[in-house]
């Protein structure tokens, strides 16, 4: 496809979306009706739909609309030769369009950084002074980060082998099996130390909170919301392969690459039936630690998913925080007396995460809060809150 080919195709797939299609269905349905594109103009398409959806609102403005094509005239500033309607280009621009994209920039701060109106409110609530500079980092790519599994691999070994296939990759410092991919990422799915488990995809915020849930080597630990798995198998370094690992989801179906990767890692997986939303019945877990990486808003992850951010409504956030407490109770019943309680959440949100915690500990007086992590874009993975919530005790028999 040409590059005006790709520019009409986004323009198509980015209709569908404004019409109320998530991203990824509208761009999976473009590509199974479309053959003919290959692996480079999928790629190509999906990054200018998501680059278009993370600026959605200056790129309308730039663009004279919000429309599919609105966003793109908006995206594709100075290639305006691309808009010359021939072999199956976009039609050349407009009068009006020239003339959106000379108009001063300006506008509230919501319109200026890209974000609905109404969450003003909670995120100022969430970040204060940080605002401004988050927002500005949730309106750019996110970067791709690996896990080095270091019972197979050092991150130098690592890095030493995704070079010979093509992949730069680089230590990140703040977080000891960390690597950013600084080249080369569309060969990683084909590199040697992927295929075989040296290295995990795996964002740097997501690593730092599988760690700080502190796993160690014997532990019975369960991951409590473990979806596709990938902090199942980051506690599962953690403990070193020794103790017992088991994952949980109240969907098994995403688990399901969970196992295949477990053992590629070397690890030893066990899963156990979903207990439904209302938690489970049967004897409880006993665990030294259960992890509830619960569902969220996604707002710390919003660069990854711009489309969420549009998507977002009240309703919406009110109904996650009943789903959180739901899931933190139902998690909390594994923990062991003595044991802990993380809780997680890819928010930045106060509702989602601080005051989740503060009405757990007033329902679930056996419990007291202990250290959280906060992390934002602006520390440089995504944004994700994580808190250490020990179950006391039990009062020695007697
Ligand atoms: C944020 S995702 C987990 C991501 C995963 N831990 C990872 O690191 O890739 C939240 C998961 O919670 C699951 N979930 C939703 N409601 C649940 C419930 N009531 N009990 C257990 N899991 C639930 C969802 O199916 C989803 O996979």
């Amino acid at each position: 496809m040409t590059p005006a080919a790709r520019l009409s195709a986004a323009i198509e797939v980015l209709d569908e979306v404004l019409a109320g299609t998530a991203a990824d269905r509208a761009l999976a349905a473009w590509g199974r009706s479309r053959r003919f594109a290959g692996a480079k103009d999928r790629a190509a398409i999906a990054d200018l739909v998501y680059d278009a959806l993370r600026c959605r609102r200056t790129l309308a403005r730039l663009g004279g609309g919000e429309t599919g094509r609105g966003l793109i005239v908006g995206l594709s500033g100075g290639q305006e030769a691309l808009f010359h309607g021939a072999a199956h280009g976009p039609a050349p621009l407009t009068g009006a369009e020239r003339a959106a994209r000379l108009a001063p920039a300006g506008g509230t701060l919501p319109e200026r950084l890209d974000f609905p109106d109404w969450m003003e409110a909670p995120l100022t609530r969430a970040l204060g002074a940080e605002l401004e500079p988050v927002m500005e980092a949730l309106r750019h790519r996110a970067p791709l980060d690996l896990r080095v599994n270091l019972a197979r691999a050092t991150p130098e070994a690592a890095c030493a082998a995704l070079a010979e296939d093509g992949v730069r990759a680089t230590p990140l410092p703040a977080e000891p099996a960390a690597l950013r991919v600084a080249e080369g990422a569309r060969a990683l799915r084909r590199a040697a130390a992927y295929l075989d488990g040296r290295v995990e995809i795996q964002d740097l915020s997501s690593q730092r909170v599988a760690r700080f849930a502190g796993a160690l080597p014997g532990q019975t630990v369960l991951d409590y919301c473990a979806g596709g798995g990938g902090k199942t198998l980051a506690l599962g370094m953690h403990m070193q392969g020794r103790g017992r690992l088991i994952a949980h989801d109240i969907a098994p179906a995403r688990m399901k690459d969970l196992m295949p990767r477990a053992t590629r890692a070397g690890l030893s997986v066990e899963t156990i039936a979903p207990e439904g939303p209302g938690g489970g019945r049967g004897p409880a877990l006993g665990c030294d630690l259960v992890l509830a990486d619960a569902p969220c808003s996604g707002t710390g992850a919003w660069r990854r998913n711009p489309d969420a951010k549009w998507r977002l409504t009240q309703a919406d956030l009110t109904a996650l925080t009943r789903l959180q407490d739901r899931v933190l109770d139902a998690a909390a019943r594994h923990v062991r007396p003595g044991g802990v309680l993380v809780f997680a959440t890819c928010s930045l949100l106060v509702e989602e995460n601080d005051d989740r915690v503060a009405a757990f500990l007033q329902r679930n007086r056996e419990f007291a809060g202990g250290d959280t992590l906060r992390l934002t874009p602006l520390d440089g993975g995504d944004g994700f809150f994580a808190a250490r919530l020990a179950r006391r005790p039990a009062p020695p028999a007697g």
